[in-house]
């Protein structure tokens, strides 16, 4: 799915008014049906008290529509206007005049801490204040709105984005944001429900289609997309039923230190998982037999060392190579790493200490291939390239390395981040539970694996983010959040694979029926 920019919403606002021949008061009115509907088909009618907060642009108006469209259907509706400035939009002050002839209960004008109307933790919240136009931190009267809200445990359904919560900036502190139970987003979630800062304003998301221009919405690109099934399905690469290991490449593991050997194993292991052909590990003599016999389908390489790599040196052609997991930062092991930058061509995936040693030698960074793959946790990531102000800031420090020198990075989280130069991919599988030991050994194999069968290392690193989060989706079903480990993931990466084709559920007959009855143009 396209993430849409804030401008890019505003311009297919306004193409849509011209190719589709409707006043911009005709679109605010689908939106704000689309977001009654969605209330009505959950409360059917029940007089819980809705409470609608609108503000004086845009977003306030869809609030108007919505409060409007409640009371014609006998719903129990206080409306408010949030007198955060003088001016009105046209369409507020049109869907002012519209309420005001469907009710004698007028909106109350707000503009003090003095005016907040009593809410109870049953009733609900409709939060339409600010939308994407926020161009400016909230006055402190209207924080403290906000944190009444938060302190009234009613449910906030929040119109199109948290009121407070900017499109580009990270808020100035967790008052001056409306959290939301739920947002009902037109067009395109927005990147801040994706990020580590400010993904906390909404417990939940919806994507509401407002019948934008559908040649605009097709026809351009966004600088960030959200990864789902539907994202990577067409990059799936199928199998031929003549097909033999040859084919699906060799992948070649280089990593481990004395007590470290694990990682090694569990990458492997998932790189075999992922579907190469054949996996070799390149380890320190210590890691032989334990490999052997956690994994006897690999190969076993091992350095003329007991206990660290100091010379990478192999006979065999691997498709891909990985390097780093669990290998230390010992300069015989840099060294290493170093001659082997110097002659290898073959695409590389860098995990962990393979990061910290180039963090540690920025030179290194020169010797590798076009298009390496990196998988930094947030502090190998910040050793890389230093530290950050704020989540934007991270993401345009990452780009700008990403482009520099032509990597791909992809920043591990709750919602992992492929950075390819100035393109985003956010994914969206994944739990807490896979934030144990050796989960990040495993995506690393994931990606080597996929590589390994030629994919593209971009279309394999997105490919494995997805499958990654998706089988520790399925094993967290299994063992919870708690118990959930590495190996796990690897067991269950044949369900996301399976998963990929199975098709959605059909909607049961009542549902289709609900929708239906509740459905209003
Ligand atoms: N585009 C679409 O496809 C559709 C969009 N729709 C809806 O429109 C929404 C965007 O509307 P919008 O542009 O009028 O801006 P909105 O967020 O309502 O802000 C209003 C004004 O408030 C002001 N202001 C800003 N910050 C402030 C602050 N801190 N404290 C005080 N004032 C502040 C600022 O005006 P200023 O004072 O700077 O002149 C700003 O213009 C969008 O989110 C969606 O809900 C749908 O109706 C239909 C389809
Ligand atoms: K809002």
């Amino acid at each position: 799915m396209k993430l849409f920019s804030k401008e890019q919403i505003y311009m297919a606002d306004k193409l849509t008014i011209e190719r589709q021949n409707i006043s911009s008061t005709d679109l605010m009115e689908r939106a704000g049906s689309q977001v009654f509907n969605w209330i009505h088909m959950r409360l059917q009618g029940a007089q819980v008290p809705i409470h609608v907060f609108c503000g004086i642009g845009n977003n306030g108006g869809d609030g108007l529509v919505i409060a409007r469209q409640l009371i014609l259907d006998g719903y129990n509706v206080k409306t408010y206007v949030v007198n955060c400035s003088d001016k009105r939009s046209k369409d507020f002050l049109i869907n002012y005049d519209r309420i005001k002839n469907v009710t004698k209960k007028w909106p109350t004008l707000l503009s003090c801490d003095d005016d907040f109307p009593v809410i109870n933790a049953e009733d609900v919240i409709v939060d339409a204040i600010f939308g994407i136009g926020l161009n400016r931190p909230v006055d402190p009267w209207i924080k403290n709105l906000f944190k009444y809200f938060r302190n009234t445990k009613a449910f906030v359904l929040s119109v199109d984005i948290p009121s407070g919560l900017s499109t580009e900036n990270i808020p100035v502190d967790e008052d001056s944001v409306v959290w939301a139970t739920y947002t009902l987003s037109f067009v395109t979630p927005k990147l801040v429900f994706f990020l580590p800062e400010t993904a906390k304003y909404t417990v939940h998301w919806e994507v509401l289609n407002i019948g934008l221009d559908e040649d605009f919405l097709m026809n351009t690109t966004t600088e960030v997309d959200l990864i789902g099934k539907n994202e990577v399905l067409p990059l799936y690469i199928p199998r031929e039923q003549f097909s033999h290991k040859g084919q699906f490449g060799h992948s070649l593991i280089i990593g481990g230190c004395y007590g470290k050997i694990g990682a090694v194993t569990l990458a492997s292991k998932a790189s075999l998982s992922a579907g190469a052909g054949l996996v070799s590990a390149y380890v320190p003599k210590c890691g032989y037999i334990p490999i052997q016999t956690a994994f006897p389908e690999a190969m076993v390489i091992t350095d003329t060392d007991d206990e660290i790599i100091t010379k990478i040196d192999f006979k065999i052609t691997p498709s891909v190579v990985s390097f780093g997991v669990g290998v230390g930062t010992d300069t015989k092991t840099i060294n290493a790493f170093e001659d082997f930058l110097k002659q290898n061509k073959t695409p590389l995936v860098i995990d962990a200490d393979g990061i910290n040693i180039l963090a540690k030698k920025k030179s290194l960074l020169q010797l590798l291939p076009l298009n390496t793959v990196l998988t930094p946790h947030p502090k190998e990531l910040e050793r890389l390239i230093g530290d950050w102000k704020d989540d934007f800031d991270k993401l345009k420090k990452v780009k700008a390395f990403s482009k520099k020198h032509k990597l791909i990075i992809v920043i591990k989280g709750a919602h992992t981040i492929t950075v390819f130069q100035d393109k985003l991919y956010v994914n969206t599988t994944g739990n807490p539970g896979m934030a144990t030991a050796g989960s990040g050994d495993v995506l690393t194999g994931i990606i080597t694996g996929l590589i390994s069968q030629g994919y593209s290392p971009l279309n394999a690193t997105i490919f494995a983010v997805y499958l990654h989060g998706k089988s520790g989706d399925f094993a967290v079903e299994k063992y919870g959040y708690q118990s959930l480990n590495a190996s796990h993931i690897i067991n269950y990466l044949g369900d996301a694979f399976i998963d990929l084709f199975r098709l959605p559920e059909p909607p049961q007959e009542e549902e289709i029926e609900e929708a239906e009855a509740t459905k209003k143009d």
